[in-house]
């Protein structure tokens, strides 16, 4: 059975999809509250892998987790903290768990996070894990040469970042991700809008690939100033910088601006994918004051 996500970019609808960071610590009762706040307005969760390289609740649990709560998890796989045997064996647990969805990302430096010493592994990169996913899909076991227990059933994604300066090197990565057999792409946080068009109608429309527009929560100047300096690739622009500097309530400015680009984006992509970190109670406000929903 496909996924609700892969069903809906097949039949070309747009889809909504919001980010979910897993709890730092045991229980998962505080993620699942705010989890089911987006149960109904977004297709899928996504649950992110040790973002930034900072510790978290690994994202296999927290997917299983929000399935058993009905909501249709996006499980993250970053290549930085696992060799090749414990990605593989990841996605065979993730495919028998009944997750369908997953997101293939290479991974921050651990130089991003908050444990410096932390070893990075990287012995895949995303093009490899996107190819090690499509090999299990057509039940091909890396060294027996059929998986005896049966193929996975899984749609995977990849990453990208429309403004790459670098138009050509952005283009090969994602012409090897769509060979790899990602099913859609979603991208860093977009600021420019022209950026998204250049990368829709460039890249992504030629190579047949759906594109989830990455929409990002910024909650005040202080926040954005932060997420330019620790978020690899995030580049905000003056003219967002000055509206939250200048706000009365930076806040609002914040989800104001967020609305604006995701009501904008949806036309321009095939759905947004809504990230707000430590505040996702906010992602429903959000889609109601960009005016979108499932049906859009
Ligand atoms: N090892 C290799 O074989 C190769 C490595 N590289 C380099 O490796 C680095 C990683 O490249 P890729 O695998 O293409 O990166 P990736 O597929 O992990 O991510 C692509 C871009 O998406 C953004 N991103 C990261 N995490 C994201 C998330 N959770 N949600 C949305 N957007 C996110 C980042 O801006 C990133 O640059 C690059 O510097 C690339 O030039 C490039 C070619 C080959
Ligand atoms: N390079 C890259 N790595 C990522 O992990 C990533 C992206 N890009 N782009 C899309 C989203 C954005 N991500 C983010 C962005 C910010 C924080 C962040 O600010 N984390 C702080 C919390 C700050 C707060 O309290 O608001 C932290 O301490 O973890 C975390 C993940 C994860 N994703």
């Amino acid at each position: 059975m496909k996924s609700k996500l892969q069903q809906t970019l097949e039949k070309r609808s747009k889809v909504i999809t919001a980010e979910l960071m897993p709890p730092r610590g045991g229980s998962p009762i505080r993620s699942l509250k705010i989890a089911q706040l987006l149960k109904d307005k977004v297709h899928a969760v996504n649950i992110t892998d040790g973002s930034r390289a900072v510790m978290r609740m690994c994202s296999l649990a927290m997917s299983k987790l929000l399935l058993e709560n009905g909501i249709e998890p996006v499980m993250q796989i970053s290549c930085r903290d696992r060799n090749k045997i414990a990605l593989q064996s990841d996605i065979l647990g993730a495919n028998a768990l009944g997750i369908r969805n997953i997101l293939c990302i290479t991974g921050d430096s651990v130089k991003a996070g908050d444990q410096h010493d932390a070893k990075a592994v990287h012995e895949f990169e995303s093009v490899r894990l996107l190819e090690q996913i499509q090999a299990f899909n057509q039940g091909i076991d890396p060294t027996l040469g059929e998986l005896s227990d049966k193929k996975t059933s899984i749609f995977a994604g990849a990453a990208a970042d429309p403004s790459c300066k670098n138009k050509r090197s952005l283009e090969n990565r994602m012409r090897k991700k769509k060979e790899a057999g990602a099913g859609f792409v979603q991208t860093q946080m977009v600021m420019e809008r022209q950026n998204l068009i250049d990368f829709c109608e460039q890249i992504s429309n030629p190579l047949e690939i759906p594109v989830i527009a990455g929409v990002f929560l910024l909650k005040s100047y202080k926040n954005a100033l932060f997420i330019n300096k620790y978020v690899p690739g995030a580049n905000i622009p003056e003219n967002i910088l000055n509206r939250l500097k200048n706000a009365k309530n930076p806040l609002q400015e914040g989800i104001k601006i967020a609305a604006e680009q995701a009501h904008d984006f949806i036309n321009i992509a095939d759905g947004v994918h809504i990230m707000a970190v430590k505040a996702e109670h906010l992602i429903p406000d959000i889609l109601e004051k960009a005016d979108i929903s499932l049906e859009y």
